[in-house]
């Protein structure tokens, strides 16, 4: 794309989108793999000189779930949303020949934020840790403004820009929340990540801001764990229902466990006050938990202090 002084800004001052042409987009390396798709990091070198910038290129994975229909929804949605937290959208590269598309996002250089933990835990103390906790609960206040729900909020979707900031990323699963209606309901769950759903969202498929604050618990749980393996929700939740169980009945005794208020046990090192944030977040019913505005004040209370 021209560089910003040459872009022509429309009327509306609003970026025009940029489209990446693929002959001057350089393969480097896999990033990831998100809903739908393998994110690889690629340089958009027209020049040939290897000057030009590193993107982050998210590829539709042709397999039975995802169909373009999703992945424009999923490139519409972060089109939409300007915000420091959450991933930027750079623009999208056709490749004809294959009649597909790619959305090009910003690279952030340092991955997700579990492999950020687990390299860097000896220097991120609980200050930084609080405040990526903000940041990403500002950008969850962002993303309820413009009515979306993300319906996948974990740490492996969490990405770090800099030793200093987090950004919400892999818009995948997200959904507008009707105008009329509190909530979203999904008709086909697919691989649902039950662990950190909220019960409503187990068992009636239904997903709101509230589901949204129950996963944002859960994130706060993996952020104050440093993201270690041996304490992640899953393994956690797994020993508390027993190893031996299959398919369909998981989620059922993950709910019953729910229900029963059983939670998750506080991380190691984690301060009462927060791991009291989290067990508010994981309120059985949607309307006993915190609204994020809420929980952000009483993180920048917790940063104060
Ligand atoms: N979310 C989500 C799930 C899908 N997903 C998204 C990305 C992604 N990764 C990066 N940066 C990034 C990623 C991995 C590394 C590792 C790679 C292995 N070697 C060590 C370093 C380093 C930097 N930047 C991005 C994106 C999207 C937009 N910008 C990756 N997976």
């Amino acid at each position: 794309p021209l560089p910003d002084r040459d872009r022509a800004l429309g009327p509306s001052h609003q970026q025009d989108q940029s489209v990446y042409e693929e002959r001057h987009l350089r393969y480097i390396s896999p990033l990831g793999k998100g809903n739908f798709g393998s994110v690889e990091l690629c340089r958009y070198d027209p020049l040939g000189d290897n000057t030009g910038e590193l993107i982050a290129v998210k590829k539709l994975q042709p397999n039975k779930q995802s169909n373009l229909e999703d992945f424009q929804k999923e490139i519409n949605t972060i089109r939409s949303l300007h915000c420091d937290y959450i991933v930027k959208y750079r623009g999208v590269c056709y490749s004809m020949g294959r009649l597909s598309m790619s959305l090009v996002m910003e690279y952030l250089p340092y991955g997700s934020l579990i492999r950020y933990l687990e390299k860097n835990r000896q220097h991120v103390n609980n200050r930084r840790m609080l405040l990526f906790a903000s940041q990403i609960c500002k950008g969850l206040e962002y993303l309820q403004s413009m009515r979306y729900v993300h319906r996948d909020l974990a740490a492996r979707n969490i990405l770090v820009a800099s030793d200093t900031l987090v950004k919400i990323a892999d818009f995948g699963l997200t959904k507008i929340i009707p105008f009329d209606k509190e909530y979203y309901r999904v008709t086909h769950p697919g691989e649902s990540p039950i662990f950190w759903y909220a019960p409503e969202s187990i068992t009636e498929s239904k997903f709101s801001h509230k589901s949204d604050v129950w996963s944002f618990g859960v994130v706060l749980h993996e952020l104050f764990s440093y993201c270690e393996h041996n304490c992640n929700p899953k393994r956690l939740y797994m020993q508390e229902i027993g190893n031996d169980m299959q398919g369909l009945s998981i989620s059922m005794h993950l709910v019953d466990i729910l229900k029963d208020n059983w939670r998750l046990p506080a991380p190691p090192i984690c301060p009462p006050r927060i791991y009291s944030m989290m067990t508010m977040c994981w309120g059985y019913s949607a309307e006993e938990r915190p609204t994020f505005s809420t929980l952000g004040d009483q993180i920048e209370t917790s940063i104060q202090d």
